[in-house]
């Protein structure tokens, strides 16, 4: 079964890659449209046409061994074949195609980029390219944790820890910022030493830890460049600036450089303290005895008592405290911008409601809502503070919406009873219609939420609503009732798998939906706080009162937003008075978080222990932020699985209604075999909406599913619904797109700027698809592994050999390239071997030949590319050592177009 599976995978990789290409490729053709658009409006067209692909061509020596018989997840990917200048082989109209940006070339946030450059990146964040890319990686992890052997991969998180500690020397050492001045030839370390000022030795090897992991990319030996992934870090400082002591680097950036320094600097150390503290052992340094309620691995780290907020106030933590803001700001990569407007049906909310964003920052989420809903009025409660940083920050963007008392800011601490929404000019204290809890949830302990959701529902009329935005933890298998036969209402929003149905990948999309779980674990060391599986957070709200009726995430995605309606305060909690949390911490000598409340709702609290913007990001979104994800939003956030099969407003067919909790159970261990790329395939959307509906194999649904065109929503028919929630299908406005950089895409399709350019690492990156023969005999297997092994071997030898040549200057390629021996597959009689230019006079085939000769009987033909994409080898080897010498024929275009060229 694990081959199967393995297959399987394979298959999804391609599919997804078909998907990402098509995305690339129909925003290129569109490009020649006479009508102005925009890669997210063509792409989320409903009706986007699948264009048939001519079929594929094939090698005429493919075909020679009749033996081979195409095998449907090996063909894959089955991504359009193209000409050198990018143009599709396989669509009748010859286009030049966007390419998938190149994990090689820097695109600096800082400096300005061709036309088809930005658009091939703004493609790249397509919540379609997401969702498909979430596959391949997710595929690609499980994999990789498949066949590689268990103890490396064990050695890869064990000592993973490497990589932080790389990381962060090569932000704080401003490396990134030299390397975007070397430009694309990168520097030696020798000069990166004069700069830095630390061994070139020591820099080399760092940076090669780098590279190994595509952090960075080593061009020439010791020579190192940025590459799409340091680059994203750059700070768009001069290096000469960053190493004067008052420059702030932080300031004004997008944040990333930020963030890594912190989470590779004290929460990198905090987490290596996570058993020390949870299992005080003789050996491990004291835990400190957890005397407030944010204890936590951070503590025993820093082997401080003072909850983390504290201490970063604390003499000589000034930068890292000057760090926090501009980090949070970087985290916003995290989120697709604006998700949040199809996570709510605000268009039905009515005109003068008002929406309070709890712990709302500077007002970013606000913001962007009140520019797309011009009917709702905003209220911005955080602390004294941070409200105020909010005020100037909103009268440089858009002072009329406070002048006109369309929005205000309420200096406010939520572990207090909410104020009166006293909007001035009014007579009447406004009634609260929605209450905004954004990634706050996930910065408190359990109590302390339940302290804050018991502020907001007290002061909630029935008709409110409380919507929360956080990464939803999915569990890491199948999530489904325990009990199907159970009276009980399932939960709604319940996903009982990220991952296309039927396929092996892991149930959370594992590799691809990691960050939660990082985030998760970072919120537990720093502050004992955590993220939250659905039913977690579903038990939490409802000790406050409060009930989960909606849930709407992105597609593949974990970040989520629940909408809960108000139910009647449980008894344990009604006696929870405003001030409990505060005593009962100080009854156990526990001090929360070092906050110090004041009576006063409105003013500022003598001392609120913690930094000026604590978790806050400190930048409103962009002009382009506030336009696009209007249309982003217009897409179901569900996986595609499951929309596929929901009602459509827009075909008005209606699918069977979806129980999220009733999911078709797995495939059968059959389906995945050889045509699971087939089977995969057919129940995959083309880029349309409009899709039959799926003949219905589920037992009745017990909540209603549904969709409109802009996304998918699931309400308990139980809720406690409002009006305007009661409208299954919601419509939301279409609002124009208005004139966008995205329109780059009409003037300038990119031609494939970079060549060929090799996109993994020398040693491993893949020939092409190896063939399979259908059924293999068991012996013929056993003769091949062990053919492969020695030859692989031998290879091996050859490169170690000190008569092997190196007069390529590519020693150290040829070195990779044959170090990495290919895993043959088992029922392979084609594989790859790999070649170079310059070793011809020592392949590994003849080495093996020579030595193994008389074992290579079965061994047929031998075709390979190099992974260098230099030279292009075949060798044919017949029996014996003799044969061999008879009948090996190595042929080498690029050898030989060089030997003529001598
Ligand atoms: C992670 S940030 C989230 C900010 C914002 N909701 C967003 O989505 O960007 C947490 C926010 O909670 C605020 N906060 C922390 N403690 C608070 C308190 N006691 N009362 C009010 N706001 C508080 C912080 O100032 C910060 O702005």
């Amino acid at each position: 079964m694990t081959f199967a599976a393995l297959r399987s995978l394979y298959a999804l990789i391609g599919d997804a890659l078909d998907d990402i290409e098509r995305i690339y490729h129909d925003a290129s053709l569109d490009s020649s449209s006479p009508t102005p658009t925009t890669p997210y409006t063509v792409l989320t067209s409903p009706c986007t046409p699948f264009r048939p692909r001519a079929p594929r061509p094939v090698d005429d020596e493919d075909t020679e061994d009749d033996e081979y018989v195409p095998y449907s997840a090996s063909r894959t990917p089955k991504t359009p074949r193209r000409t050198g200048n990018g143009a599709s082989l396989d669509s009748d109209v010859t286009v030049n195609v966007l390419d998938f940006p190149s994990l090689d070339m820097p695109y600096y946030p800082t400096e300005g980029h061709d036309q088809s450059t930005d658009a091939s990146e703004s493609l790249a964040s397509h919540p379609d390219v997401i969702a498909a890319t979430n596959r391949i990686v997710a595929a690609c992890g499980q994999i990789s944790a498949t066949v590689h052997r268990p103890f490396l991969t064990l050695c890869d998180a064990a000592m993973g820890y490497h990589l932080p500690a790389c990381l962060r020397f090569l932000e704080a050492s401003h490396t990134v910022e030299l390397l975007r001045a070397a430009g694309p030839n990168g520097m030696h370390v020798s000069e990166l030493s004069r700069h830095v000022n630390v061994d070139e030795g020591k820099l080399a090897h760092m940076l090669r830890l780098l590279a190994t992991h595509h952090i960075t990319r080593e061009v020439r030996p010791n020579v190192f460049a940025n590459n799409r992934i340091s680059a994203i870090m750059d700070s768009g400082k001069s290096p000469e600036d960053l190493w004067r002591p008052s420059q702030d680097k932080y300031e004004s950036t997008n944040g990333i450089a930020a963030f890594i320094n912190l989470c590779t600097d004290e929460l990198f150390k905090s987490a290596s303290y996570l058993a020390d503290c949870y299992l005080p052992m003789p050996s491990s340094r004291k835990s400190t005895d957890g005397t407030h309620a944010m204890h936590a691995p951070f503590n025993v780290a820093f082997n401080t008592d003072v909850p983390y907020f504290e201490w970063l106030e604390q003499p000589g933590n000034e930068a890292r405290l000057k760090r926090f803001g501009p980090a949070m700001t970087g985290t916003a990569a995290w989120e697709v911008p604006g998700a949040i407007i199809g996570g709510f049906p605000w268009h039905d909310l009515r005109e003068g409601s008002v929406v309070v964003d709890v712990g709302g920052g500077i007002g970013s989420t606000a913001m962007l809502l009140a520019h797309t809903f011009p009917h709702l009025k905003f209220v911005v409660q955080d602390r004294p503070q941070v409200a105020e940083q909010g005020v100037a920050a909103w009268r440089g963007r858009c002072p009329e919406m406070l002048d006109s008392g369309r929005a205000m800011f309420l200096g406010h601490d939520f572990f207090l009873p909410q104020p009166p929404l006293n909007f001035p000019g009014s007579r009447e204290p406004a009634m609260p219609s929605v209450y905004i809890l954004r990634v706050v949830t996930h910065d408190w302990p359990d109590a302390f939420v339940t302290k804050i959701l018991l502020n907001l529902r007290r002061a909630a009329t029935p008709e409110t609503k409380l919507l929360i935005a956080d990464h939803i933890l999915p569990h890491a298998c199948y999530d489904e009732n325990e009990d199907p036969a159970s009276e009980e209402e399932p939960l709604p929003g319940m996903v009982r798998s990220l991952a296309p149905q039927g396929s092996p990948l892991l149930p959370n999309l594992g590799k691809a939906n990691a960050n939660a779980y990082w985030l998760d674990l970072t919120m537990r060391v720093t502050f004992n706080a955590q993220e939250r599986t659905l039913r977690e957070m579903a038990a939490l709200v409802q000790t406050a009162g409060w009930k989960i009726v909606d849930v709407v995430h992105g597609e593949s995605s974990s970040f989520g937003h629940m909408t809960a309606v108000p139910i009647e305060i449980p008894e344990a909690s009604s006696s929870f008075s405003s001030s409990d949390t505060v005593k009962n911490v100080k009854a156990s000598g526990q001090q929360p978080a070092g906050r110090h409340r004041s009576g006063s709702v409105l003013s500022a609290p003598e001392s609120i222990r913690m930094d000026h913007t604590f978790g806050s990001q400190t930048a409103l979104p962009t002009e382009d932020a506030m336009r696009k994800p209007v249309q982003k939003s217009r897409r179901p956030l569900l996986p595609w699985w499951r929309s596929k099969s929901a009602p459509s407003a827009h075909n008005g067919k209606g699918g069977k209604v979806v129980t999220p909790e009733k999911q078709l159970p797995p495939l059968p261990p059959q389906a995945l075999q050889v045509d699971t790329g087939k089977s995969l395939k057919a129940r995959r959307p083309k880029l349309s909406l409009i899709t039959p509906p799926m003949p219905d194999l589920r037992p009745p649904a017990q909540v209603l599913h549904t969709r409109s065109d802009s996304k998918v929503r699931i309400l308990s028919p139980g809720a406690n619904r409002s009006p305007a929630c009661m409208q299954d299908t919601v419509q939301f406005p279409q609002v124009p797109a208005g004139p966008s950089s995205d329109d780059t895409l009409l003037q300038s399709p990119l031609i494939s700027a970079h060549g060929e350019s090799s996109m993994l690492l020398p040693a491993l990156e893949p020939t092409s698809p190896l063939k399979v023969r259908a059924r293999p005999s068991r012996t013929s297997l056993k003769k091949k592994a062990s053919q492969m092994f020695e030859f692989t071997k031998a290879s091996m030898a050859n490169l170690r050999s000190p008569t092997s040549r190196d007069n390529s200057g590519l020693g150290h390629l040829a070195a990779a390239a044959a170090s990495t021996p290919r895993l043959p597959n088992l029922g392979a009689s084609t594989m790859s071997i790999p070649s170079l230019p310059g070793v011809e006079e020592s392949p590994p085939s003849r080495m093996r030949a020579d030595s193994e000769g008389g074992r290579m009987r079965e061994l047929k033909k031998m075709r390979s590319k190099s992974q260098l994409g230099l030279a292009h080898v075949t060798v044919e080897v017949r029996e014996g050592r003799a044969g061999l010498r008879e009948g090996s024929r190595v042929e080498s275009r690029d050898a030989e177009s060089a030997e003529g060229g001598r």
